[in-house]
């Protein structure tokens, strides 16, 4: 799914109000009339008290146009006119008309603090948040942000339109107490982005894009920055395999890394490089490794290093598709050196997690020796110490984009939704839970992205597939484990079920299996 820019959204908005031959106010019937449609369906009436709090922009007339229905269908509302500029927008202006008509009593008028003492709002309640949408340019009044306070104090549900109001589409927000905590927001057109960064995720538990008849050419159409990846985003990646197939064309993997106590991470990276689908897999590892692994995974090919408990001489005569490096390898004197004269004369793709990240975190004139499309795979400290640090989370995403531009490698930044960036282009992965924080689930991903990418997947294709996989192994397992008992190799166990799953149709609903009975 694509992410629009807030532009984007106007001209989108704009476009389809002229293809259309409707208005800007028909628009604004069919946004808030969705979201009536979607309380409807879910509250058949119930007279639980909705406090509806409009601001004076479209975002606020969104919000006109729900409470009118609301009033209309019988529901228990109340308005609120959250009045704190004096530019109100036509639309808006046309919806305040409107709700007049139904109800002669509100909307109540909010213009300062000393307002929001008559507002009671009980935890049973419902908010809707139709203050700010994706218009908002400068932080709320400090009054609008006692209201906002309001709304978290009374623990009500509230439901964000569009937006969860205070945030930004495009920049960071300065004070989070500024911020609505929306229950669940519902967008239109496109989720937004901050809907999914470290530091914003937290605004909204959850979102939903509600279809508001957009010009679909246009959607088509334009090109965005950043893309949501979900089932329907992935399936066009996959490469079906030929029925004459032989472990050949799958390609080989090598795993570079461990050192005493770390042989486990070579050995989850290369188990999860075999289950992804790769012909052969070998391993380059100290010595101390080479029992435990042959005896552990039969499948994989086992290369020791002359040194005990590190590598110390990268130095092997196979000739491996792709590389995964860093899992478990250390940060020693003679690994650093060996690293960097590997690097010096290696053309093999290479994807580089954990150790080997920071080594070139600490020697970054190495980064010039990455072949092209070298896959980066940091959490956020890693990605801190390769790029230093950033103040807010756009920025941060601004400071990877140069990075990639600069390097010309792809870099995944790992967290609750893992971003692939690769120059200008981002990806927010959509699937995984909390039980993947847990040791190991790294190594994992780069066994996996090094098995996609010995088959023949494009290191970014690779990549975004295998970040999905990795994921949706994750949330089949939770069936089975729960978050806290998931571990890494639960993952890999799932990885079969996860590439099943791609092709799996959706369930239908009983009653209509039944009638066709
Ligand atoms: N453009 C369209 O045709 C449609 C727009 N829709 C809604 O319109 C929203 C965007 O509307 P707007 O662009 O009018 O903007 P918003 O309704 O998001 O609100 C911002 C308004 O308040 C002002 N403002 C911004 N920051 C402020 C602050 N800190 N304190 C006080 N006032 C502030 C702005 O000048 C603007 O008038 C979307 O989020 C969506 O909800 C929907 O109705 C669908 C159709
Ligand atoms: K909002």
């Amino acid at each position: 799914m694509k992410l629009f820019s807030k532009e984007q959204i106007y001209e989108g908005d704009k476009l389809t109000t002229e293809r259309q031959n409707i208005s800007s106010t028909d628009l604004m019937e069919r946004a808030g009339t969705q979201i009536f449609n979607w309380m409807h369906a879910r509250m058949q009436g119930a007279q639980v008290p909705i406090h509806v709090f409009c601001g004076i922009g479209n975002n606020g007339g969104d919000g006109l146009v729900l409470a009118r229905h609301l009033v209309t269908h019988g529901y228990n509302v109340v308005c609120y006119i959250v009045n704190c500029s004096d530019k109100r927008s036509k639309d808006f202006l046309i919806n305040y008309d409107r709700i007049k008509s139904v109800s002669n009593t509100w909307p109540n008028m909010l213009s300062c603090k000393e307002d929001l003492s008559e507002i009671t709002i009980g935890g049973d309640d419902i908010i809707v948040d139709a203050v700010f949408g994706i218009g908002l340019n400068r932080p709320p009044n400090d009054w609008v942000k006692h209201l906002f306070q309001k709304f978290k104090v009374s623990k009500a549900f509230t439901l964000s339109i569009d937006i969860p109001s205070g945030l930004f589409t495009d920049r960071a927000v300065d004070d989070e107490d500024a911020v609505v905590y929306a229950g669940y927001t519902l967008s239109f057109q496109s989720p937004k982005l901050a809907f999914f960064l470290p530091g914003t995720q937290k605004f909204t538990v959850q979102w939903e894009v509600l279809d508001i008849g957009i010009d679909r050419d246009y959607l088509r159409e334009t090109e965005t920055e950043v893309e949501l990846i979900a089932k329907h985003e992935v399936l066009p990646l996959y490469k079906p395999r030929q029925k004459f197939a032989h472990k050949g064309d799958f390609g080989h993997v090598m795993i570079l890394g461990g050192s005493y106590g770390k042989i486990g991470a070579v050995n989850l990276a290369s188990r999860s490089a075999l289950s992804s689908g790769a012909g052969l897999v070998t391993v380059y590892i100290p010595t101390c490794g080479y029992h435990s692994m042959q005896t552990a995974v039969p499948e994989v090919m086992v290369i020791t290093d002359e040194h005990e408990t590190h590598i110390s001489n990268i130095n092997f005569d196979i000739q491996p598709t792709v590389i995964g490096v860093g899992v478990g390898l250390g940060t020693s004197e003679d690994t650093v050196k060996t690293f960097a004269a590997f690097l010096k004369k290696n053309t093999i793709p290479l994807v580089i997690d954990a150790d080997g990240i920071n080594i070139l975190s600490r020697n970054k004139t190495l980064l010039n020796l990455l072949p092209e499309q070298t896959v980066l795979t940091p959490h956020l400290k890693e990605l801190e110490r390769i790029i230093g640090t950033w103040s807010d989370d756009f920025e941060m995403l601004e400071k990877v984009k140069a990075f990639s531009e600069k390097y010309n490698v792809i870099v995944l930044i790992k967290g609750a939704h893992s971003i692939t960036v690769n120059k200008n282009k981002m990806y927010i992965n959509t699937t995984g839970n909390p039980g993947m924080a847990t040791a190991g689930s790294g190594d994992v991903l780069t066994g996996m992205i090094s098995g996609l990418i010995a088959q023949g997947y494009t290191p970014l294709a690779a990549t975004i597939f295998a970040v999905y996989l990795h994921g949706k192994s994750a949330d089949i397992s939770l069936e089975d484990y729960g978050y806290q008992s998931l571990i890494a190799s639960h993952i890999i166990e799932k990885i079969g079920e996860a590439y099943i799953d791609l092709f799996k149709q959706p369930e239908q609903p009983k009653e209509e299996t039944q009638q066709k009975q």
